[in-house]
């Protein structure tokens, strides 16, 4: 099995990435496993509580459960993805079967922050967009799809998404075997890594 993971700031694009990358091959082949899935269970917490969670930071992620799972795949098992939320802040109790396949990528903000997840990666990309560029990205998104509004997106943004960026995920670039360009559509860096992808599954 060969894991890929993709990692980059808030709004640079990973999941329109790995969107682009899965497009034209065949799901026999290869599978997805999302970090958000690996948020911390925060059913003890009120709603109200959960929204002041710093989710930017590596301690929100369940890496040991992430791990495990990365693991069973390895060794030929399916897992039970847990189903995320964003719009109640927390796992919704549902989870996705996921069969191992001969490719799994990852991708999230956090995923190459922790040694150990880290470790199980036999490629790291890391999807680069400028700050600006990702902030009027997340500023659409999280108020078309995720319920927020734009006093919440900026508030989030000046006090954690930004202070987070900064101190844990943009240092994990240098950890990267590839680099993306993404402040425009990269066709070519996507051909790129479905080569890679597609020597593999042959
Ligand atoms: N290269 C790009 N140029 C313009 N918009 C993009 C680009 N890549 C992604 N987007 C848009 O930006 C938003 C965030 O992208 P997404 O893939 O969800 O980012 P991430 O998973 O890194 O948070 C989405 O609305 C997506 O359509
Ligand atoms: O309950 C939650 C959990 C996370 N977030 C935000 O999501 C992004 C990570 O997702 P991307 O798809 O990579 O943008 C992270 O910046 C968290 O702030 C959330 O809003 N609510």
């Amino acid at each position: 099995m060969l894991i890929i993971g993709i990692a980059g700031g808030t709004g640079c694009g990973k999941t329109t990435v790995v969107n682009q990358l899965i497009e034209e091959l065949t799901l026999d082949h290869v599978g997805v496993i999302t970090q958000d899935s690996y948020y911390n269970d925060l059913s003890h917490l009120s709603y109200e509580e959960r929204v002041q969670v710093n989710f930017d930071h590596p301690k929100a992620i369940d890496f040991d459960l992430l791990g495990e799972h990365l693991s069973r795949l390895k060794q030929g098992h399916a897992i039970e993805q847990p189903v995320y939320s964003f719009t109640q802040h927390n796992r919704t109790g549902e989870t996705l079967m996921t069969e191992p396949r001969k490719v799994m990528i990852v991708e999230g903000i956090l995923i190459m922050t922790n040694p150990m997840i880290r470790e199980m990666f036999d490629i790291k990309i890391y999807v680069h967009a400028d700050s600006d560029e990702r902030l009027i990205r997340r500023l659409k998104r999280d108020i078309n799809e995720r319920g927020r509004d734009i006093e919440e997106v900026l508030y989030r943004y000046q006090t954690t998404l930004k202070p987070m960026h900064d101190q844990f995920i943009e240092p994990t670039k240098e950890y990267a075997d590839i680099i993306i360009p993404n402040n425009k559509y990269n066709t070519v860096a996507i051909d790129i890594v479905r080569t890679i992808i597609n020597e593999k599954i042959q």
